[in-house]
């Protein structure tokens, strides 16, 4: 069973019935849903929870370029709010002190995150805090022992609509993204998928960071945690 959101309704709707026709309609939901906003995000988590009965893998995927005003704000609420808001309502509902039945959150950052995008520097800190939020939840104690596990995905350039919309607005030379890009090379949407799978279902990842590029393959990052008595 999967419930998604996005702003835009006509794909999301477009995407629920081809779901429901392969898997069955009452396995598939779709709720018109902006990341950025909490009341709307909170009433969608309540419903899935009423709906399919709990919550077991929660994947916070939405996101944007922007590096202008006022785009540059919307990337931060978009990107790393609406990540910060998605992984703080799927823990609440995951966690077995407060009735839940554990699970595992995926985000989904980016290889610009990991290391620096020099093109689009805004864009870059939110994926940066995007993977420092999910480490440091992923290593905390009391979410540990509550059953719910953490992960992040850093996509280096993959085949969507994010890179074929690239412009003034969201990156501060066109010319020289192109030529980037070029050289990296985009990996497909299935070898990202792929990598999110393996996180689902290894459960002895918690805490791990996943990159998948065209130029280095899939790799996992190592992470430095000095324990806090
Ligand atoms: N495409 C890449 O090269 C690439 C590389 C690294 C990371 N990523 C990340 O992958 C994720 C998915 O992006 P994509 O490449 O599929 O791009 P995309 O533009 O195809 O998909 C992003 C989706 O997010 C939705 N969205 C935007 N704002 C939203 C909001 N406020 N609330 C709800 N939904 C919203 C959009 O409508 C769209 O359907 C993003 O977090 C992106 O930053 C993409
Ligand atoms: C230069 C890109 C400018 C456009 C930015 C858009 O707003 C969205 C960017 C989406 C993904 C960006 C990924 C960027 C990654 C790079 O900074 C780099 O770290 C990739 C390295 C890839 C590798 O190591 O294989």
């Amino acid at each position: 069973k999967v419930c998604f959101c996005d702003t835009n309704g006509e794909l999301g709707t477009k995407t629920l019935s081809e779901l429901q026709s392969k898997y069955g309609e009452g396995n598939a939901m779709f709720q018109t849903c902006d990341v950025s906003l909490q009341q709307p995000m909170e009433n969608l988590f309540k419903k899935v929870k009423e709906t399919f009965g709990c919550l077991d893998i929660v994947c916070n995927n939405a996101g944007i370029g922007g590096e202008v005003y006022p785009l540059w704000e919307k990337t931060i609420d978009v990107n790393l709010k609406g990540t910060t808001r998605g992984t703080l309502l799927a823990l609440e509902h995951m966690r077995t002190d407060k009735g839940g039945k554990g699970g595992v959150i995926i985000n989904i950052s980016s290889a610009a995150g990991l290391n620096v995008n020099p093109l689009s520097p805004v864009y870059s800190a939110t994926k940066a805090g995007i993977i420092a939020l999910t480490r440091s939840l992923a290593m905390n104690s009391e979410v540990k022992s509550a059953g719910v596990r953490l992960n992040v995905v850093c996509p280096a350039f993959v085949d969507t609509d994010l890179i074929k919309e690239i412009n003034d607005d969201n990156c501060l030379d066109v010319q020289k993204a192109s030529k980037f890009i070029e050289m990296i090379g985009v990996v497909s949407k299935e070898v990202v998928v792929d990598c999110f799978m393996e996180l689902v279902r290894d459960v002895n990842q918690n805490g791990a960071v996943v990159k998948c590029s065209k130029m280095d393959g899939t790799q996992y990052t190592s992470i430095e945690v000095k324990p806090v008595t």
